[in-house]
């Protein structure tokens, strides 16, 4: 159990605990309430159906020892890191850093990947097969790829019309990656492959977001396979063994597993000379699969984060003014080292919209042992006793909010605000010892040795789409309320429209 002194929000519900507020607030957004009126960088919140209390944390210097101190002293749980299924032998290993209820999902989704690699040697050892691919010179050198998706989706908009551009976009990261990484063609992310994918991500995504699910879906089975995430996972965290119930919804999470498997890996098999030549031949069918789900699943966040962009740029049109004149500078080529170097707005709104929007809102961690977490802003106990620390035991569940962290007043101060000059302007940034760290200062792609291997090659992707869709197309605000739902990432919903799902839609035009 957790100390008194580490503050709790009131209004718990004596069944659900804080967490069926959680999630039916939008994504990120009760953390982010509760550290600011309870005037703290920690605070515990009461888990669901009698489950202990879960600890959350914002404060910067107990972020640093549990991401980079004792990284592998804490079990993970996110979507991205779903990607790199191998070693199979690992399975029953002994760390389980992984949680009872997101491995079994890792498995069926991606199969046995980096993301589910047990222990810290072999962590390293997988993550060394990959890094070289997600260098900036690999991504420079892979450029012309993600430059071919984004001609395409340009070449198939046209007019003036009002959609659904989570749909676009995630069309377009897919074809980028099958491009990039494995000289696959997901043709313009249309093909049956991609269409199998993409569906199987958005069915997961519809049921997930689903609120009537929350209340009545315990005994039925799309709600079983809603309660994959960590807001709603009540049942399958109080009863794992359901997680082997031959449910359609449980078991459809096999679908983007089995269309790598049997369709690109095959393929990849032929293709890839210099993928095989870093292998083992025992390994060689699993790492295949590595490369294509990690890319996959990171693709699925590329294209968040770029629809995110284009809503926030219909809102503020002087700021989408002011980076198309940028774009149009370069325009009509777009180099690496020009979209790279050459656009200081375009890198501020990059930045601006990763901070504010980051597509994993948050990351759950738990303690295999016990622990002592040092704080960078201390608590003081109803005795006025200073602490600085917080003591945990062993199973403790830990969520890092990234969606909270980065919009803390105490380093943003206008955190909630969109505003791309903060990164422009001198004495506007954090101070180091503020901020938890990671890229930019931002935990968006996390920090520590298991950082986003592709965050590279995302940021580059972000921003030759956004620049190239920009030099195109005005986009102009619905005027729709948009909410944010959590499912494994951040979701889009139109308010009053939830039950059509994820959906983000923009007009958009043809720039004169
Ligand atoms: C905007 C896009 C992206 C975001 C916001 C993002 C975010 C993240 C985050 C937060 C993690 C850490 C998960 C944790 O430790 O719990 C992660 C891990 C990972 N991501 Fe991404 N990601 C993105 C795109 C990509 C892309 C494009 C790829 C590959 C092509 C990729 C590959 C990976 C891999 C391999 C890991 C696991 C790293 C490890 O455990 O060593 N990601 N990502």
């Amino acid at each position: 159990s957790l100390e008194k002194y580490i503050p709790m929000p009131g209004g718990a519900s004596f069944i659900w605990g804080h967490q069926k507020y959680v999630f039916e607030s939008s994504a990120g957004s009760a953390y982010t309430t509760w550290f600011r009126t309870l005037n703290s960088h920690v605070l515990q919140i009461r888990g669901a159906l009698g489950k202990p209390n879960i600890l959350i944390i914002a404060d910067p210097l107990a972020i640093n020892h549990i991401m980079i101190r004792r990284i592998y002293q804490y079990r993970e749980h996110l979507f991205c890191s779903l990607v790199i299924p191998f070693a199979p032998f690992l399975i029953d290993n002994v760390l389980q850093e992984h949680s009872e209820v997101s491995r079994p999902r890792i498995e069926r989704l991606l199969g046995r990947s980096l993301g589910w690699v047990e222990g810290e040697n072999e962590h390293k050892r997988m993550s060394q097969l990959v890094v070289h691919s997600f260098s900036w010179e690999s991504v420079r050198s892979g450029a012309h790829n993600i430059y071919m998706a984004a001609n395409t989706m340009l070449q198939k908009s046209n007019g003036c019309v009002t959609l659904d551009i989570t749909k676009i976009m995630q069309q377009a990261t897919l074809d980028a990656i099958g491009r990039y990484a494995f000289a696959h063609d997901f043709g313009g992310g249309r093909s049956d492959e991609a269409n199998c994918i993409l569906n199987s991500w958005r069915s997961m995504a519809e049921v997930a977001i689903s609120l009537s699910g929350f209340y009545v879906g315990f005994t039925k089975e799309h709600v079983l396979m809603r309660t994959k995430d960590m807001q709603g996972l009540m049942l399958i965290r109080r009863v794992p063994i359901l997680n082997r119930l031959p449910l359609r919804v449980i078991q459809s999470q096999g679908n983007v597993r089995r269309t790598i498997h049997a369709g690109i890996a095959r393929e990849l098999l032929i293709r890839n000379k210099d993928l095989l030549a870093q292998m083992s031949d025992e390994d060689v069918p699993e790492d295949l699969l590595f490369k294509l789900s990690k890319c996959i699943a990171g693709s699925e966040t590329t294209a968040q984060a770029l629809s995110y962009a284009i809503w926030e740029l219909a809102k503020n049109p002087p700021v989408q003014d002011r980076l198309r004149a940028e774009v149009k500078t370069i325009s009509p080529t777009f180099s690496f080292d020009q979209v790279q170097g050459s656009m200081p707005f375009l890198d501020a709104v990059t930045r601006e919209i990763l901070r504010l929007h980051p597509p994993t809102p948050y990351m759950e961690r738990n303690a295999i042992e016990d622990d002592i977490i040092p704080l960078k802003y201390p608590l003081v106990d109803q005795g006025g006793k200073v602490h600085s620390e917080i003591r945990i035991h062993a199973g403790q569940t830990i969520v890092i909010p990234i969606h909270s962290v980065n919009r803390l007043t105490t380093s943003w101060g206008d955190g909630d605000v969109f505003r791309p000059d903060r990164w422009l302007e001198k004495d506007s940034l954090p101070l180091n010892e503020i901020v938890a760290g990671g890229w930019s200062s931002i935990l968006t792609f996390s920090d520590g040795p298991r950082i986003c291997t592709g965050y590279r090659l995302a940021i580059f992707e972000f921003k030759l789409f956004l620049a190239m869709i920009i030099d195109g197309f005005q986009f102009i605000d619905t005027g729709l309320k948009i909410s944010d739902r959590y499912a494994s990432t951040m979701n889009p919903v139109v308010v009053g429209e939830e039950k059509r799902g994820p959906q983000l839609p923009v007009t958009i035009t043809l720039v004169d």
